[in-house]
């Protein structure tokens, strides 16, 4: 059985930041993600895990302005200075939160402009090497062009034979279900292909991205291939609620409540 982790960054929006770690342990969640900590204090954040007997299951590492469009500096050789600061910003709440994994986000750019392929890899390697120490994965999450224009990272392809080739151990691929199926499509053979890179999931219904209940993804026989592929990290539900969030949580009804 998949082991959820709410997005707190898209659902129980009805609430504060700091509420929806209470309201999604209410409905059920053990675990929960986020985009970003950065406007709280780590132990603020870490009182409402343990209060609630919540695990992280993953945060990103700041962004840059994120309100004026910034999606992240990794392969942006201009912000090498930024991106070495952020991972600075970042370890309080890594070590506060307990959460085992980081999204290191590319940033815009042309993946076929060499200067930014080489700051992208360079990225990597520095921002891996940085947790190993605290045994922490750096993960890495294409996303299609239609939500993010100008990406970097908008290939699965390209992103596991990165990882498959640079030999980080600690390097992983975030697999979004909602990107892959807009980018690439024939999701199942892809998680198939690229299970023993993948370091994290996250699901919401194509084209929507409202609930993972219908469209154009079948999610029970998704969540079933999971258990088949013995896959044992988190699956994040980063999905925008069509109304009331608990009011969408039947997909989820089946599974709450689990502790594994
Ligand atoms: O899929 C997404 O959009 C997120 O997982 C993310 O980290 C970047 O926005
Ligand atoms: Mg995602």
């Amino acid at each position: 059985m998949p082991r959820f982790a709410a997005n707190l960054s898209l659902m129980f929006n009805e609430h504060a930041f700091l509420d929806r770690f209470d309201a999604a342990a209410a409905a059920g969640f053990t675990a929960v993600e986020f985009l970003f900590p950065y406007d709280h204090r780590p132990d603020d954040i870490a009182e409402r895990l343990r209060r609630n007997n919540l695990m992280q299951a993953l945060f990103n590492l700041p962004p840059g302005d994120w309100a004026g469009g910034e999606k992240g500096f990794a392969a942006r050789p201009d912000k090498f200075e930024d991106l070495q600061q952020s991972l600075h910003t970042a370890l309080p709440y890594v070590l506060a939160t307990g959460v085992r994994r980081v999204h290191l986000m590319a940033g815009l750019a042309d993946r076929h402009d060499g200067a930014a392929a080489l700051a992208f890899r360079r990225s990597l390697a520095v921002a891996a090497h940085f947790f190993a120490p605290h045994g922490i994965d750096v993960l890495i999450e294409p996303l299609n062009q239609r939500d993010v224009p100008g990406y970097f990272l908008d290939d699965f392809g390209f992103a596991h034979d990165l990882i498959r080739e640079l030999q980080i151990p600690n390097l992983m691929l975030q697999f979004d279900v909602y990107h892959c199926q807009i980018l690439h499509g024939d999701v199942v053979m892809r998680l198939r292909e690229m299970m023993p890179t993948i370091g994290h999931i996250q699901i919401a219904s194509v084209p929507s991205r409202h609930e993972p209940d219908g469209e154009e993804l079948n999610y029970p026989f998704l969540f079933a291939e999971l258990d088949r592929l013995g896959y044992a990290g988190f699956v994040g539900a980063e999905y925008r609620p069509r109304g009331a969030t608990l009011d969408g949580l039947g997909w989820f009804a089946p599974f709450a409540g689990a502790r594994m």
